[in-house]
């Protein structure tokens, strides 16, 4: 979808508008009008130079005057050095103001991103996330800085220039001046062949990054070993690789030859100003030897940075595409808001009362609802359990509880306030959650646990980890709490995750715990002793659990049986058992 030039023009025409990027320059403004300045004053330096050429030629040289010649020399080799030095401070300039710019989009992309609800994140390939964050600001980050850099410096000495091509001899910058049209027609067409290419290069290098990092993590390689693929993922990973490669070529090679037609029609001026300059010997007013040779070094000095500048104006068509990649992200809508005066509760305040009033909710796409009118009143400080075969919603009733995703109709009620309303801060102080796959940070032990309850003690960290039985096992690690737990926490089994992740949601006090399958990694002896852990830890608190061993909430104080999204059977264990309904079935299978 997107390699079509279609699909992109539309996408960029959506994102992307000159006064959209001159926005980001705006907070910078100052620092630019420096280098602005900086730039004219190098240029206008730089001018001298031929002008003292024509007057050595044309009255020193003549008139054997050595003393104004050294003069002449004298004030050429100064402006010269003058215009090197500007030029140097002004580029140091110009590449922090575009590090700050990039540095900003960055962040903002990554704090828009963090905004972004579960739909975003599980309809997108991670490693295009990475591809547009790292790879397009950094393609961005070169092409901006040397375009910005390039446009005003060529800019101020293309202009100066010509400025002093009409101040020497206006016929012939006539002559010079009618090249420009032409070379910028050309120039035009190349970029934009180019940048319809970048387009598909970026889209190339974010398939490339999702491969890599979908199959080269650990989860990657177990499947790709356990399965024999390695061979076709890497006959894969070389049709994008080779894909890529072409585009590269393509991108740097197209128009190629209509540029060399702009560096052959450049080339040409000398000569045909020297021609144009034996015409002018036929009329009443000739140009003087010294003219015509500073005229040749004024072009020389014009040529480069005219050429500069057709290359700006391809590579600031390039960037146009980097940017459309980048604020597509940024336009991605937030689903999930914080109301502008939303509900805070203190915790010596939270009670944990839950209540689910007709809650209905469909997964974008899907004409089923996934939860279908779903209503339950959880008193605070009790344990119910949510049951039913797979499939049939019990997840999804813990995304709506954590507000992952929103309700599409009814409500969600924590101490009588619609989570819609609770402020976010409140609503994840409230709510505590060990899902399925707990998620562990590539980093220590300690610092898991902190990214709970970042002002957290040493001794109240272990006191949590003793409760989650994992503090003896983190104990007897060489390091303690200083191991690293590897990528997606590899380091540890399934059940030392789960025990991690509990201990880590422990720390942050929640009233109400919504364990979703949290025990299911555990043997039957660390999960007897957790379960009294967790007794425990319950008391006091709302405590929700989804589970599929029926075994371990037998004594929970009511059970919810969920069948296609729908609550079925409600009851205590001793009763549903009784029934001989859904639940009884699902106790004889288990
Ligand atoms: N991101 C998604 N997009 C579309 N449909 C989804 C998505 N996630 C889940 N579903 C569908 O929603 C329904 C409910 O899924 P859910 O994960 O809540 O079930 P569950 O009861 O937790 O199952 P299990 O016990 O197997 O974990 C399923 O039919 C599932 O295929």
């Amino acid at each position: 979808m997107t390699d079509d030039p279609g699909h992109y023009d539309d996408l960029a025409a959506r994102h992307v508008s000159i006064r959209r990027v001159l926005r980001l320059f705006a907070p910078y403004r100052a620092r630019i009008g420096t280098v602005v300045a900086l730039m004219i004053l190098a240029s206008a330096i730089g001018l001298a130079g031929p002008f003292l050429l024509r007057a050595i030629i044309d009255i020193a040289l003549p008139q054997q005057d050595l003393s104004l010649l050294a003069w002449l020399a004298g004030g050429m080799i100064a402006a010269a050095l003058a215009s090197a030095g500007i030029g140097a401070l002004q580029v140091v300039l110009s590449a922090r103001i575009g590090q700050a710019i990039l540095h900003d989009l960055r962040v903002r992309l990554y704090a828009h991103l963090q905004t972004l609800s579960l739909r975003f994140f599980t309809g997108t390939r991670t490693g295009e996330v990475q591809s547009r964050i790292a790879g397009d600001i950094a393609g961005l980050q070169s092409l901006m800085t040397e375009t910005a850099n390039e446009l005003g410096r060529s800019l101020s000495a293309v202009a100066m220039t010509a400025v002093a091509i009409v101040i020497l001899d206006w016929r012939l910058a006539l002559f010079v001046l009618l090249i420009v049209p032409v070379t910028v027609l050309i120039s035009a067409r190349v970029a934009r062949l180019r940048e319809a290419l970048t387009f598909r290069q970026q889209a190339r290098a974010a398939d490339m990054s999702a491969a890599v990092e979908e199959t080269l993590s650990a989860a990657g390689i177990i499947l790709s070993r356990t399965m024999g693929r390695g061979p076709w993922l890497t006959q894969r990973f070389a049709r994008i690789s080779r894909d890529l490669a072409q585009l590269e070529v393509r991108s740097h090679t197209a128009g190629e030859w209509q540029w060399s037609l702009i560096g052959f029609a450049l080339a040409t001026l000398p000569a045909l100003t020297l021609l144009a300059g034996g015409l002018l010997m036929q009329t009443g007013t000739p140009a003087s030897i010294g003219t015509l040779v500073a005229m040749i070094a004024l072009q020389e000095q014009l040529l480069w940075p005219f050429e500069q500048l057709l290359e700006v104006a391809r590579d600031a068509r390039k960037t146009r595409a980097l940017f459309a990649r980048v604020f597509e992200y940024l336009d991605k809508p937030v689903e999930i808001t914080e109301r502008a005066d939303p509900v805070t509760i203190s915790r010596s305040d939270m009670r944990g009362a839950v209540e689910l009033d007709h809650v209905s909710f469909a997964y974008a796409g899907q004409c089923v609802r996934a939860v279908d009118d779903v209503t339950l009143t959880i008193p605070a400080g009790s344990h119910v359990a949510i049951v039913g075969p797979t499939g049939s919603g019990k997840t999804t009733l813990g995304y709506l509880l954590a507000r992952l995703y929103d309700v599409e109709a009814g409500a969600i009620r924590f101490d009588g306030v619609d989570l819609r309303d609770l402020g976010f801060a409140t609503l994840s102080q409230m709510l505590g959650v060990v899902s399925q796959e707990p998620y562990l940070l590539n980093a220590s032990v300690a610092e898991n646990l902190r990214f709970a309850c970042p002002e957290a003690t040493g001794a109240q960290m272990i006191a949590a980890a003793k409760v989650a039985q994992i503090h003896d096992h983190i104990a007897a690690l060489p390091e303690g709490y200083d191991t690293l737990v590897g990528e997606g926490g590899f380091r540890f089994s399934g059940g030392e995750k789960q025990r991690l992740a509990l201990a880590r949601t422990i720390l942050r006090d929640p009233p109400i715990l919504l364990l979703d399958e949290a025990t299911s990694a555990l043997d039957t002896r660390t999960e007897r002793a957790m379960s009294q852990a967790l007794d425990a830890l319950a008391k006091g608190r709302t405590t929700i659990t989804i589970a599929h061993r029926l075994s371990t909430i037998r004594d929970a104080e009511m059970i919810v049986v969920m069948r296609r999204g729908r609550m079925v059977e409600t009851g205590t264990h001793a009763a549903l058992a009784a029934k001989g309904g859904i639940y009884a079935g699902l106790l004889a299978s288990a």
